[in-house]
């Protein structure tokens, strides 16, 4: 209940169009019920003899026909309106929590994304807000109609025939039951239909993305199989629905036809013994309320059980807008003009899960300008050090420190805006390559971006793309080979020029020479001048540091210069020799 209040509360900016939705729900329960009132009196005044002459019952008839006409088109007219009202304050509403959702997401630490599917994320911006919007509209909305039309015909029913009307209503809970029965059977097929579907796709984007390796190792009757067997489930699924949904109709159909039967019977009875209580008139006018009774009881039994699945939705949804952001902005934000770049650790404890320490007791101070290599075994936690300064987790002991000044007190955006990135599996976004190198920062012109790529050396293979600057790219940079990508998203940093640099720079074997030199040339000319940490495995970028740090474990076992590294013939010197036997090292970079 907690939890519809305040979905509800998310209508309040629209409360006076809601207001207006629910007076047009009133006219048209009130109108559309009066026009079987219209009928009864046509019928006993107008067409049987009701002791008035026949010119005068004419005129009667025509102006009641008149009245029938323009009512029935003013109160289905007024519904239509209606709907549509409430369809678009029910998107309003949905529109502005998805974006609350979005928005959350946005702000939301990085150990929330390792901890939580993509798919479940995805579940929650789309289908379960979808789930609310119908809560919203038609459930909340849609109920007080149904009842509104169900109280209006119970009302106009009994001010005919108190008797008439007691014995429908004497079959009411039951055939309530039996709708809210097959409403909840329909409901379950429904929720078995989308489990089975999400699991279908889950497995097609799994087979999809792996493809390659599925035909490489011969995979296919496997994939087959599996596929065939989420396939049966899902046809079984659907089958359960249509069973129980060609009972739906039917049913409805079959209480009609018992209250019609029962309203002939007693109704019937009542004229053929001359009883004043009901005439021919009252009689038609009550089978018409009859007829419309079924409908709005139907959706409201149906109403009744989805109430629970939306209410498991709103409970996800608020779910994940309730989520603690673990990594919030200070109260008073240090921002200093333009930074000098001295990175420091501080005796730096951290787990990515609870004591599980991936580093342990750090520190290590970085110069402004310098470029600091960090070398290690892989798991070693040199990647973890880049996370720690760009705030995408917080230490559990101890500082990290930017030109003194704790990372903890910069603002994240501010922060982030300082730092650049280039990693090795460069991530491309859809849209031109400009905007690529641009990312929508203000203040970065064509000019810019043209000058960031040539000193990257990107400007000669963006050019010599169709549209040059104006290309379009999807997400997996369909087009560019990985050389190329690492460029454009070293002309993505450079443009943004920030006052410190990570790169996370691997040897990578699938690049050829030339490339390889230009990349080595656009890194060099990207760290000029600022302080640059490198998490490296090219021996010359290792070998070109100021300053080398030396991880086993999570601790740091070593450091010095290259030279010094190797005077002392410990761990660094073990490293280094494996990396010039790797063959992933390109071969006109070993020493
Ligand atoms: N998001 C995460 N959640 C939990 N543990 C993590 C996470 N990221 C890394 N780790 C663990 O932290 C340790 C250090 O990882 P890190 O990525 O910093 O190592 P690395 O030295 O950069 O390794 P590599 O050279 O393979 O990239 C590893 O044991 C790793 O399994």
């Amino acid at each position: 209940m907690k939890m519809a209040r305040r979905l509800l509360s998310y209508s309040a900016p629209y409360w006076r169009w809601l207001a207006l939705a629910f007076a047009l729900i009133m006219f048209t329960s009130l109108v559309v019920n009066f026009l079987p009132v219209l009928l009864q009196r046509i019928t006993d005044l107008c067409l049987l003899d009701s002791g008035s002459p026949p010119g005068e019952r004419m005129e009667l008839l025509l102006r009641l026909g008149v009245l029938y006409i323009s009512m029935a088109a003013a109160g289905h007219l007024v519904r239509y309106a209606q709907a549509m009202l409430t369809a678009w304050i029910g998107q309003k509403i949905i529109y502005d929590l998805r974006l609350e959702v979005f928005r959350k997401v946005l702000r939301m630490h990085q150990a929330y994304f390792d901890n939580t599917a993509i798919g479940t994320l995805m579940t929650r911006v789309t289908s379960d807000i979808e789930r609310l919007q119908h809560f919203v509209t038609e459930g909340v909305v849609g109920s007080i109609a149904d009842l509104f039309m169900i109280f209006g015909i119970m009302g106009y029913m009994i001010w005919f025939s108190p008797a008439l009307s007691l014995s429908i209503f004497a079959t009411m809970p039951l055939l309530f039951a039996l709708m809210y029965f097959i409403n909840t059977r329909l409901r379950n097929a429904n929720r078995d239909i989308r489990d089975r579907q999400s699991k279908l796709n889950a497995l097609m984007q799994e087979d999809l993305t792996g493809m390659t390796t599925i035909q490489l190792f011969n995979r296919e009757a496997s994939a087959l199989q599996d596929f065939d067997t989420r396939n049966t489930k899902l046809r079984t699924a659907y089958f359960d629905e249509v069973r129980w949904f060609s009972l739906y109709f039917p049913s409805i159909e079959g209480g009609q036809v018992i209250a019609i039967l029962i309203t002939l019977a007693v109704g019937g009875f009542a004229i053929m013994k001359g009883s004043d209580m009901v005439t021919i008139g009252k009689l038609i006018a009550f089978l018409a309320y009859v007829r419309n009774f079924f409908h709005p009881l139907g959706s409201l039994s149906d109403k009744a059980g989805s109430f629970q699945i939306a209410m498991a939705s709103v409970e996800r949804v608020f779910g994940l807008l309730d989520k603690e952001e673990l990594i919030n902005d200070p109260a008073v934000p240090e921002s200093p003009e333009r930074i000098a770049g001295t990175i420091a650790f501080n005796n730096v404890w951290f787990a990515y899960n609870e004591n599980n320490w991936v580093i342990k007791d750090l520190s290590f101070e970085v110069e402004p300008g310098q470029v600091l290599a960090v070398v290690g075994a892989t798991g070693a936690g040199k990647s973890t050090i880049i996370n720690l300064i760009g705030r995408f987790y917080d230490v559990q002991r101890g500082s990290v420190t930017i030109d003194g000044i704790d990372v903890r007190n910069f603002g994240k955006h501010d922060l982030r805006g300082r730092l650049g990135y280039v990693f090795q599996d460069p991530f491309i976004f859809t849209g031109t390559v400009a905007d690529n190198i641009g990312l929508g920062t203000p203040g970065i012109g064509r000019e810019d971006m043209v000058r960031a790529a040539k000193t990257v050396n990107a400007h000669g293979f963006i050019e010599a793309m169709p549209k040059g600057y104006d290309t379009e790219l999807n997400e997996r940079g369909e087009g560019l080979s990985l050389g190329q990508k690492q460029l454009l998203v070293m002309a993505r940093a450079l443009a943004q020029d920030p006052e410190l640099l990570f790169v996370l720079d691997e040897a990578t074997a699938s690049v050829d020479t030339a490339t390889e030199m230009l990349i080595q040339d656009a890194l060099a000319k990207l760290m000029a001048n600022r302080t640059s940490i490198v998490i490296a495995h090219r021996l010359s970028t290792i070998r070109h540091a100021d300053r080398i740090l030396v991880m086993r474990h999570g601790e740091l076992v070593d450091q010095g210069t290259h030279d010094e590294l190797m005077a002392h013939d410990g761990y660094y010197r073990q490293l280094y020799e494996l990396l010039m036997h790797s063959p992933d090292q390109p071969s006109n970079f070993q020493i």
